[in-house]
């Protein structure tokens, strides 16, 4: 008889920020959470750091990628080595290297396959490609998983959640709605650049990692004609789903170069809040709430900026319980337990495929 009760899942996170691998134990039956498990974190040494930097925007093939998909792989295998034991199955997102689902498609580096013969597991991964072939962004996919966190935290009104890592994006929920694949439950897509244009300005400038604490952005001032502009890019006109590349805003990051690096770091970091209000006015009814999600929320002057630009309460996911360091890696654990149920992993209102689909690859540790 197919199993439908609750398993442990292990999923994983390597974010385009490149900061390192999140990883994260989940018990669910594909539909609810049951229990979140244990985590773990192992961030890249700067050497591996700057063999993925190296492969950015490169396609399977192209010099240098089967070397960053071999740390990636390895940073992945030691990781999880930590929680397999705890695990039934896992979900290995990869690294996305490109992302062009109009054009080229989606590039994620890591054999998931070598992963589950390292680890003796069950590895579901490639979770993005079969969205793209079908016509879908292959972006944002951790949607499902905030509707289920919804249901999770008991919300009762329409709430958002917003993920701020490398790039931003967010999800409408209608909680209300029996499940994530009805129409009118969710509403998904990117939302515009978030820490990784300021994390690239900090390390070029001053060799910093990123604006800790927002120090900088709060001692900077905002140029508005640069921010206004930012806000004419066609990408705030069109009706989502949508999804973004890392390196998206090649204008803003040329027009903050010659400012100050603390205006620099300000007017980039109001661009991401001005983003996220235009982001807000696709939502179909406004939100009783925004919970924050990712490297983001712990800068404080990002999260003033976008209550400010927002004008509804904005509170890091910890003020629900959930853990904000380690959500997309618990969504690709559910996504994991989803994709090994024949459960969709998208639909039309979170990556705009024609109809909902499940994604992703299952490789077992033995052929
Ligand atoms: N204390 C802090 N102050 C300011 N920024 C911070 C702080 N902590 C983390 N960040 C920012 O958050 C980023 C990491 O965020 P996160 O781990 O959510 O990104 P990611 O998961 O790699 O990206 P994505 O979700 O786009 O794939 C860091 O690169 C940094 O810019
Ligand atoms: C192609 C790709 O890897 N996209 C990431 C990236 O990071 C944030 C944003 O851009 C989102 O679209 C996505 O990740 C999250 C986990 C998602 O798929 O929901």
């Amino acid at each position: 008889m197919k199993e439908t009760g609750p398993i442990w899942a292990l999923g994983t996170m390597s974010g385009t920020s490149l900061d390192g691998v999140d990883a994260a134990l989940v018990r669910t039956d594909g539909q609810r959470i049951f229990d979140f498990g244990p985590t773990a974190y192992r961030p890249y040494q700067p050497a591996e750091r700057d063999t993925i930097r190296a492969a950015l925007g490169r396609w399977q093939g192209d010099p240098g990628v089967a070397q960053a998909a071999r740390v990636v792989e390895d940073a992945h295998i030691s990781v999880m080595r930590r929680l397999v034991g705890g695990a039934d199955l896992c979900g290995f997102h990869g690294q996305t290297l490109a992302h062009d689902p109009g054009g080229r498609g989606t590039h994620q580096a890591g054999d998931g396959a070598r992963l589950a013969r390292a680890l003796g597991k069950p590895v579901v991964w490639d979770f993005r490609s079969a969205d793209v072939r079908l016509g879908g962004q292959g972006a944002p996919l951790a949607p499902f998983f905030h509707f289920a966190c919804a249901s999770w935290i008991d919300a009762r009104e329409p709430l958002a959640f917003l993920n701020l890592g490398g790039v931003g994006n967010v999800t409408w929920i209608d909680p209300a709605q029996p499940g994530p694949e009805i129409p009118g439950a969710i509403l998904a897509f990117d939302t515009g650049p978030a820490n990784a244009p300021i994390d690239d300005l900090v390390y070029r400038r001053m060799g910093l990692s990123c604006d800790r604490d927002g120090a900088l952005a709060g001692f900077g001032r905002i140029d508005k004609t640069i921010l206004k502009r930012f806000l004419l890019h066609p990408f705030f006109f069109r009706v989502p789903p949508k999804s973004l590349d890392r390196d998206a805003f090649p204008d803003l990051v040329r027009a903050v170069e010659d400012l100050a690096v603390e205006d620099a770091v300000a007017t980039l970091t109001a661009a991401v809040a001005c983003a996220v209000a235009r982001a807000a006015e696709h939502f179909p009814r406004p939100v009783s709430r925004v919970l924050v999600t990712g490297g983001g929320r712990r800068n404080p002057t990002m999260m003033r900026m976008l209550a400010e630009a927002l004008e509804v309460q904005v509170d890091p996911v910890e003020s629900v319980g959930l853990d904000g360091d380690m959500l997309e890696a618990q969504a690709f654990a559910y996504l994991a337990v989803r994709v090994s149920r024949g459960l969709p992993t998208s639909c039309p209102a979170t990556t705009g495929v024609r109809t909902a689909i499940g994604g992703g690859r299952i490789s077992r540790p033995e052929p």
